[in-house]
């Protein structure tokens, strides 16, 4: 069972359950084991890359851990995706106020027109996808990250079979859409996404996170992994300048 939504002619995002093997609450435990100590750390692993850098940190890739591998394979096996995945980024958002900012994901050294899986564990958050140029802020900018969300009402417009109808939103700079990523929840962002397109998981906030907490419901702590296809000639030019990605650091 999987959900398409068209959110242009040329941009879409599938979303469906991610199989239980990659769910299951010893596997969560077992990736949060592998959460560096250093807050606003990011840990990347897959193939060898030179370093790859956002928002001031830089890391080398390194070989998969046997942890992340079973995400690998489990892309891997759906062939709708291309079948070439090779490098997971980890993500750990230690509650509601960890968020990430408005960006887009690079794609420069990616496989041409190579979806970008991102599966989600742990509280639920919400996804927003904006177009990209928003008030001037084009993605791949520092300043875009940076600023995070400061955006006008909510389209809650439905994340159902192309429920984000046709190539006008793009045209639409008050559109917005946010999808809430329960545990378990696969997001694929395709086609043009990334450049017509920013995303961001914007903070709750604090009163929020005291509803959860009252209501027992957890205060937004989560995993998320994303698995990308980088293309070979991407891993073996080593002295390459290094990717760009604008990512804003996790509030503590
Ligand atoms: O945590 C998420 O769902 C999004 C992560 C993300 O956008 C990224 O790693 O580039
Ligand atoms: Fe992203």
């Amino acid at each position: 069972m999987s959900d398409h939504l068209q959110l242009s002619d040329r941009s879409w995002v599938d979303l469906f359950k991610a199989p239980e093997h990659l769910t299951a609450p010893a596997v969560v435990e077992r990736l949060w084991r592998l959460c560096p100590p250093e807050r606003g750390r990011i840990r990347r692993s897959g193939i060898t890359l030179c370093s790859y850098t956002f928002s001031g940190h830089t890391l080398v890739g390194g070989p998969v851990p046997p942890e992340l591998q079973p995400f690998l394979d489990w892309a891997n096996s759906l062939p709708q995706y291309g079948g070439r995945f090779n490098e997971v980024l980890v993500n750990w958002y230690q509650d509601g106020r960890d968020w990430i900012g408005t960006h887009s994901d690079s794609i420069a050294q990616l496989l041409p027109d190579s979806p970008i899986l991102s599966l989600s564990l742990g509280d639920t958050r919400t996804f927003r996808i904006c177009p990209a140029r928003r008030g001037g802020l084009a993605p791949h900018t520092p300043a875009a990250a940076a600023k995070g969300s400061r955006l006008p009402a909510v389209d809650n417009s439905s994340s159902s079979s192309g429920g984000a109808g046709g190539g006008s939103l793009k045209t639409s700079p008050d559109w917005r859409q946010d999808i809430e990523l329960p545990h378990g929840t696969v997001l694929v962002m395709g086609g043009a996404m990334q450049t017509e397109f920013t995303h961001e998981v914007p903070q709750l906030p604090p009163s929020v996170v005291r509803q959860r907490l009252a209501s027992g419901e957890g205060p937004g702590r989560r995993i998320n992994v994303t698995l990308r296809q980088f293309a070979p000639e991407a891993a073996a030019r080593e002295g390459a300048p290094p990717a760009k990605r604008q990512r804003a650091a996790a509030a503590g």
